[in-house]
Formats: C-alpha cells, sequence, structure tokens
C-alpha cells in the first residue's frame, strides 16, 4: 500500500463518477473539481497525440478552478477512449445511429481501450496557481466483444448507459455482457488504471517534499 503525504491535498479533476469511486476503492483521500474543455479532436490528430492533449488539458483547466483557501496540491486528470485495430478513436456516441456505427466495428473482435492519466504537482504564488511538475502515462487493455446483434443494440441503447461512456459500453454495467474477454488492467477500462495511478502519485508527491 502507498501512504501519501496528508498535508499536500489530492483533487481529481474530473466529473466522472466511476474514477472517484475507484480513487475510494483504493483509499486515496481526495476531492473532486470539475473541469470542461472542447473534447474535439483536431484533423489528422492520432490517438496518442488526441489522449495527451486531453489530460494536459484537463489539468491546465485545472488551475482556474482550484480553491483559494490551500497553497499546493495534486491534481489527477484523465481521459478514456476505444481504439479500433486500425487507429480509429472511438469517444461517446453522439446519437444512437453512432453508436451502432462504433458497435458494428466492436461486435465479434477486439479493440482497445486507452486511459491517459495525468498528475500535476500545482502550487499557488501571489495568487496565481501555477503548474509545477507533471508526470503522464497512457495504459491500454484489449476487450474482445462477443458478436452484436441489432435487437441487442436497440435494448442497450434504450437503457442509458452507453451514452456518456466512450466506445458506447460500461464493462463495469450492463455492458460487461457484451465482453467476452479482457487482457490488461480492468480499472483502466473504467476509467483510472489504479495501479499506474498509485505509481504516479506517489512519484509526484515525492519530488519536490
Ligand atoms: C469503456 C468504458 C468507458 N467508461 C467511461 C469512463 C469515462 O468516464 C468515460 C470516457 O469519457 P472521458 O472524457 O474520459 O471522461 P468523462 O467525460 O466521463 O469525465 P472527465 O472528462 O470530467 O474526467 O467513459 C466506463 O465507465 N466504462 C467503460 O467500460
Amino acid at each position: 500500500m502507498y501512504q501519501f503525504n496528508a498535508t499536500i491535498p489530492i483533487i481529481l479533476a474530473s466529473t466522472s463518477p466511476r474514477r472517484r469511486e475507484l480513487l475510494d476503492q483504493v483509499a486515496v483521500p481526495h476531492t473532486c473539481a470539475a473541469v470542461s474543455i472542447d473534447e474535439s479532436p483536431l484533423a489528422e490528430e492520432s490517438a496518442i497525440d488526441y489522449i495527451g492533449r486531453m489530460v494536459s488539458q484537463k489539468a491546465q483547466a485545472a488551475l482556474q478552478v482550484l480553491p483559494n483557501a490551500m497553497t499546493e496540491c495534486v491534481v489527477i486528470t484523465a481521459d478514456t477512449i476505444g481504439v479500433l485495430p486500425d487507429g480509429a478513436v472511438l469517444q461517446k456516441p453522439n446519437d444512437f445511429a453512432d453508436a451502432c456505427a462504433m458497435w458494428r466495428q466492436m461486435s465479434n473482435a477486439s479493440h482497445q481501450v486507452w486511459t491517459a492519466v495525468q498528475v500535476s504537482r500545482m502550487a499557488q504564488r501571489s495568487g496565481q496557481w501555477q503548474m509545477d511538475y507533471a508526470e503522464r502515462t497512457v495504459v491500454r487493455t484489449d476487450v474482445k466483444f462477443i458478436a452484436l446483434t441489432d435487437s441487442m443494440m436497440a435494448h442497450y441503447w434504450h437503457t442509458g448507459e452507453p451514452q456518456d461512456k466512450a466506445g458506447g459500453y460500461a464493462i463495469q454495467g450492463l455492458g460487461a455482457a457484451w465482453v467476452k474477454a479482457i487482457d490488461g488492467s480492468y480499472s483502466n477500462v473504467v476509467g483510472l488504471p489504479l495501479v499506474e495511478t498509485l505509481d504516479l502519485l506517489s512519484q509526484v508527491m515525492q519530488t519536490h517534499q
């Protein structure tokens, strides 16, 4: 088990209840701050460039919402995407047709789920929050789906679960019925790879002590 320096607050800059629950599961004390950024990919942007840019921009956005009452803290940001064998990125589906287009490519096949995590050391000087130091990683998990039928897709969409999930499914929810196998980190698929996040927290907390 890691032991964290309790004098430095940990802030999860995320609106995802899954990420909060995962940190709670391994007893990392933290508070949450909501950040909002434009998650549209740039033209010709690769999956790795996109996901790195997302966690970096979420950390920059967090600088604007950190509380004045503290002088230093550690901020966790994360972003999860699905990636098809041809490199195509699967985000949250826009609508049912978009979800079906993704699911047809995932049916009876394997895709990957990538989560990027950035842990940033922030300090407030002269009333301004600044990033002093950051470490980042990207974790990949292989996920194999069963063959999906049109009626399975229609039924799942109407449960409301796929709408806010990358790739349009939740392995921790009803979507588990579609997952034949995974190879790699389970928590990474849910939205925060715990082993790697604990490792980054440990590194960033030890630096600059
Ligand atoms: C593949 C998969 C994704 N997801 C979720 C994790 C993420 O919350 C979401 C991907 O969207 P993200 O943009 O990574 O995260 P978010 O918008 O939910 O939260 P924030 O940006 O504020 O941190 O998909 C699951 O919950 N289960 C799964 O099996």
